[in-house]
């Protein structure tokens, strides 16, 4: 009899080109690869150094969305001399090393996470590695995917393959129906808070359980991007036909007669019923409340209704201290209500969530209301379709009435690498995923949430329960 096996374990083995020991390393043969503009350039130097070429410049794209400018008029110019070097060399490796390249003024340019579904480039049962930690994002359409570092991908440009060694798998299941309001980011955030930022170090993510398959494709894109923050080195989802209407008819997905096979074989993927993980986490959806951040972790979150921690109850001294030190970091006093949190910035975005149904979701909360009057409020669309396609259904003009400032797309605000950078002391509701001393600028402060929840805090000026606007809830 065969031994039950999980789909990362089924698509891994599927592309094992080589054994190269006994404790599960391999030689790896990658489907597909995405590059950006700031992960990259040591990569082609090194192929140009060693005279070597890309071995199928058709499996890669090339997209720039780090140290773009986001700004509504923007031209090819980069906001910095330094990302203006990054794109020049950029589309310089493009053109000699033969790969296609979607520059900043394409209109299929984007956050190349959400570019590349957009395109059909990911499908399931394919690997799909590249030099940015959320590829992991793939793993919603069935796709075992991961982020590699600078000199896999020179390994990976030059051989398609790369020295891998295998994780340990990790279940997650979510299931039934959430409370009214719930996202699929209040449902990630509850697992890294419960399993910590290192939770799932070492570990391949399965997602499963009847919850997130009753969401869209978009939603499960948000949890396999963020499950990183818990360590996660790969995520994958059985893709089910929600996954297969998704890419249909998308650029780049085969068509006819291929498109009819390759269904058939997505049919078939799914880890067996009695296959064993390392590690299984349960979660009841209905136990799921609106999530925010209030440390420099994106383990240290609370829900809406509770208050900022007091370190002292904290057992481990480790933790004690980390959470000490986040509060001054925070500015917080222990037994803040977090809804009572005032913030000088709200900025919906980043790969986690800036696609439309996200925006869709953001601009229920706004509609008829107004940004508070000391809010600056931020809107950047995953991609410039995202952004078409929210012009087209009249999202856009819902967020410029509310007074949120209208924007190319990019990654933007979710990391200070471009122009749009926080100062010290700002505090940021923010739809992005980490919440890192810095990360939005030197000094200031993130509040890690869902995009609806920070449409509720730009409108009441402090963070807020997002429920409150929904009707039903
Ligand atoms: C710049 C890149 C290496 C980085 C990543 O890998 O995730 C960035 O996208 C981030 O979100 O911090
Ligand atoms: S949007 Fe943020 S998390 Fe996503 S790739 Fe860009 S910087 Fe990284």
């Amino acid at each position: 009899m065969k031994t039950p096996r999980t789909l990362y374990d089924k698509i891994i083995d599927a592309h094992t080109v080589r054994t190269l020991d006994d404790k599960g390393l391999i030689l790896l043969y990658v489907d597909r690869t995405i590059l950006n503009e700031y992960t990259s350039p040591q990569a082609f130097t090194g192929l140009r150094k060693a005279g070597r070429k890309v071995w199928n410049p058709k499996a890669a794209l090339m997209v720039v969305d780090h140290v773009n400018s986001t700004a509504a008029h923007r031209t090819d110019r980069m906001p910095d001399a330094g990302g203006q070097r990054q794109v020049e060399y950029f589309a310089e490796n493009a053109r000699d090393f033969g790969i296609e390249l979607f520059d900043i003024l394409d209109k299929r340019q984007g956050i190349e996470h959400v570019v590349a579904p957009e395109q059909g480039l990911v499908m399931p049962g394919m690997v799909v590695a590249a030099g940015d930690s959320h590829t992991t994002t793939y793993g919603a359409l069935g796709a075992v995917a991961f982020g590699i570092g600078t000199s896999d991908i020179e390994h990976y440009l030059a051989t398609q393959t790369l020295v891998y060694r295998r994780l340990k798998t990790m279940r997650v299941s979510v299931t039934g129906p959430p409370a009214v309001g719930i996202t699929s980011k209040d449902i990630v955030m509850e697992v890294i808070r419960r399993i910590g930022a290192d939770g799932a170090t070492g570990y391949a993510v399965e997602f499963a359980g009847d919850t997130l398959y009753a969401m869209s494709v978009e939603a499960r894109m948000t949890v396999c991007t963020m499950i990183v923050e818990a360590g996660a080195r790969g995520a994958v989802m059985a893709p089910d036909e929600k996954v297969i209407a998704y890419i249909r008819g998308r650029p780049r997905a085969p068509r006819g007669a291929m498109w009819e096979s390759a269904v058939e074989s997505w049919h078939l993927l799914k880890s067996d019923a009695d296959a064993r993980f390392d590690r299984e986490l349960k979660i009841d959806a209905a136990d799921v409340a609106p999530m925010v951040t209030w440390g420099t972790s994106p383990d240290q979150a609370a829900t809406i209704t509770d208050v900022v921690p007091h370190p002292e109850t904290q057992v481990d001294v480790t933790r004690r201290k980390a959470d000490l030190r986040a509060l001054e970091y925070m500015g917080l006093m222990p037994g803040t209500p977090i809804a009572s949190i005032p913030i000088s910035h709200a900025f919906i975005g980043s790969c986690t969530n800036s696609r439309i149904e996200d925006l869709r979701d953001a601009a229920q909360v706004l509609d008829g209301r107004k940004v508070a009057q000391n809010v600056r409020a931020i809107v950047v669309p995953g991609s410039t379709q995202v952004r078409t396609q929210a012009e087209t259904e009249g999202i856009s003009q819902k967020f410029i009435d509310a007074g949120f400032e209208w924007r190319q797309s990019g990654c933007s605000m979710c990391l200070a690498m471009n122009d749009d950078v926080l100062k010290p002391g700002d505090r940021c509701a923010s739809s992005t995923n980490r919440n890192f001393e810095g990360r939005q600028g030197a000094g200031a402060r993130t509040h890690l949430m869902s995009p609806a929840m920070v449409a509720a805090a730009a409108v009441e000026g402090h963070i807020t329960d997002v429920r409150k606007f929904r009707s039903g809830a």
